[in-house]
């Protein structure tokens, strides 16, 4: 981490957004070193989401991502995102996962040590915001100009129990995540990580540290439980998504998109079994035919 940051025209900066920018472009995932976190702390973050996952139901429902609905149709129950439980279910034909969740809500016992996380992390990914737009030599504050000030941050914890039958269900089915950039915080212990690379699926090796992803990816089950800690970073709600014009010959058909209209949908994709990016292409070109029906 250190060696990416420096002065505009830094020679050894420069060398490491290089290399940077060619893990992103072939494998879109690195380990991060360097990154200034003890080990104790991120045992201690990893040890305090096994010990959440481990308390007896009745302790996680009270997080529960189902609630009553207040739709006034006399009761009934309703799915949010926030909290603990299995993702929304949509269909009878749903590929399920393997796992258990908590987004966005926060016990007691997390709290404190999240929040410290977040800092941390934060960091991290501004860094590397910054050395991704050098290595493509823009100045550092390109894509971080983009993004905004205040990055939204999405923690989201993930328990995958026991599996006896890992040849028959994934822990998480193939996807890509929905952020600019994903911090990952691994279980020191059992991997089940795999990443798409030129059509195979490739495990990733247990590392002591966090990394990035963009590329498909999903995690497969095994008889042992794993846990993992994800931070995903996103742009203010009101920013617009769009290929940057100096990034493209010519902007072409390629419009913008709301960031909160792109997040708000992306359960969708993921439930569906979708690449984010594919469903990104439908929503603009039908951003786009909103627009030219409001002209016509
Ligand atoms: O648990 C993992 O290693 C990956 C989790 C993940 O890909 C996700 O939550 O989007
Ligand atoms: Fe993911």
């Amino acid at each position: 981490m250190n060696r990416l940051a420096g002065e505009p025209g830094d020679a050894d900066a420069d060398v490491e957004a290089a290399k940077l920018r060619a893990a992103l472009q072939s494998w879109g995932l690195f380990a991060v070193t360097g990154h200034g976190m003890p080990d104790p702390f991120l045992d201690e973050i990893l040890a305090a989401t096994r010990g959440f996952f481990h308390l007896p139901p009745e302790e996680k429902e009270r997080y529960s991502n189902v609630v009553v609905a207040n739709d006034g149709d006399g009761g009934g129950e309703r799915f949010q995102t926030e909290g603990y439980g299995v993702d929304r279910v949509d269909t009878d034909e749903q590929i399920l996962d393997w796992c258990d969740r908590l987004y966005l809500q926060h016990p007691a016992a997390l709290r404190g040590l999240l929040e410290e996380y977040t800092r941390r992390s934060e960091q991290v990914f501004r860094r590397v915001l910054s050395a991704t737009a050098r290595s493509l030599g823009f100045g550092e504050e390109f894509f971080a100009d983009k993004v905004g000030e205040r990055v939204a941050t999405y923690a989201r914890f993930t328990y995958y129990p026991p599996c006896p039958r890992p040849e028959l269900v994934y822990g998480l089915k193939p996807h890509t995540d929905n952020s600019v950039l994903t911090v990952l915080l691994l279980d020191k212990h059992v991997g089940g990580l795999q990443l798409l690379k030129d059509g195979r699926w490739l495990d990733i090796p247990i590392m002591s540290n966090g990394v990035f992803i963009a590329p498909v990816h999903r995690v497969v089950t095994s008889e042992r439980e794993r846990v993992s800690v994800v931070m995903f970073y996103q742009p203010e709600p009101h920013k617009d998504l769009a290929p940057s014009e100096e990034l493209v010959d010519r902007r072409g058909a390629a419009g913008a998109i709301k960031a909160k209209d792109f997040g708000d949908g992306v359960w969708d994709a993921f439930a569906a079994g979708e690449r984010t990016i594919d469903m990104l292409k439908v929503k603009i070109e039908q951003e786009e035919a909103n627009v030219s029906n409001t002209y016509l």
